[in-house]
């Protein structure tokens, strides 16, 4: 609602209701001047500074902002005034008075003066906190197992294809390892599906504890899990996988009040130089996997 104090509507009265419109509009709007100071804010600004307009106006952002993520919102300005040019970005920044992470959709923009020299910015930012926070939510559960909290399959393929490409460019090698737990289907046969998903949240923890912080393990089938090892030739991901393979078969995993023992047969291989796509490494460590279980399984097979 905006109240005038005339009876009738003139253009007289045209920037009372500016001011009236832009204290409601729901956005962050203020003018700077080419040093970063404030020259104008709207409502919104003061209550989110949690300052009066005079408290405002003549400082820049570092009287309002850390200094963790002032950096972003300095370079935009310094954009907007160097290459006059209108900038439409995601800015973020930690409010001094309040230490919780704000991110804004913000669109920017020079203001001349009669030279055409920029004489300094306008802004209009969006708060799009909850947004931001949903979105990382969302990407997180597209990428993670519901029930081990491992990286998914989808989650695999990303970093597989990320990784080969890497190891490709900068000759460095890269290792694959595949393991499947053996006989699965008895412990879920004999204890109940409820008790299976236990035993693969305990080995999830289990593995993940057994290898190094830049390797990567991911679920990507039922009872399958990869691991992939940056860095790593083939003859240390076997020396890493005959180790998991005999670490999980001497471990005793609970089950209600059982305790037992787990196998796993697990493939290896690494990049080699006829390699195009990560996808032969896959199916490389898939059929050494397959190797594993024909010959008795609770082994390690490297191609
Ligand atoms: N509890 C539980 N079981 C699962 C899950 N996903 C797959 N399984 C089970 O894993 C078992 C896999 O069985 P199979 O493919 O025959 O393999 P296996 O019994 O491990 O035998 P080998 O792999 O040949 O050694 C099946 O019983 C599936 O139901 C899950 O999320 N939770």
């Amino acid at each position: 609602m905006i109240q005038i104090e005339d009876s009738e509507l003139t253009i007289n009265n045209v920037n009372t209701i500016f001011e009236s419109v832009l204290n409601h509009m729901g956005a962050y709007v203020y003018i700077k001047d080419v040093y970063g100071n404030y020259l104008y804010v709207n409502q919104l600004i003061c209550d989110l500074f949690h300052c009066t307009p005079d408290d405002i106006i003549g400082k820049s952002d570092e009287s309002f902002f850390t200094s963790s993520h002032l950096q972003g919102i300095l370079d935009s300005d310094r954009r907007v005034i160097e290459k006059k040019q209108l900038v439409e970005i995601e800015e973020s920044g930690y409010l001094i008075s309040q230490q919780v992470l704000r991110v804004f959709k913000t669109v920017k923009a020079p203001i001349f003066g009669k030279d055409k020299q920029v004489i300094g910015l306008y802004g209009v930012s969006t708060d799009i906190t909850a947004l931001h926070k949903l979105k990382l939510k969302l990407e997180n559960q597209a990428n993670t197992d519901y029930l081990t909290k491992l990286a998914n399959r989808r989650c695999f393929f990303y970093q597989a294809d990320k990784a080969f490409s890497f190891s490709k460019r900068h000759g460095v090698p890269l290792s694959l390892l595949i393991a499947d737990i053996d006989h699965f289907k008895k412990i879920n046969d004999t204890f109940g599906h409820h008790a299976g998903d236990e035993v693969l949240k305990a080995l999830s923890i289990f593995l993940s504890n057994n290898i190094r912080n830049e390797d990567t393990i991911s679920r990507i089938g039922g009872e399958e899990f990869a691991f992939l090892l940056p860095g790593t030739p083939l003859d240390a991901a076997h020396l890493l996988a005959d180790r998991l393979c005999e670490a999980v078969s001497k471990h005793l995993f609970n089950v209600g009040k059982s305790h037992i023992n787990l196998t796993l047969s697990i493939g290896v291989t690494d990049l080699s130089n006829d390699d195009t796509k990560f996808h032969a490494l896959f199916h490389r460590a898939d059929d050494a996997l397959y190797n594993a279980k024909n010959k008795g399984r609770n082994q390690v097979i490297a191609i």
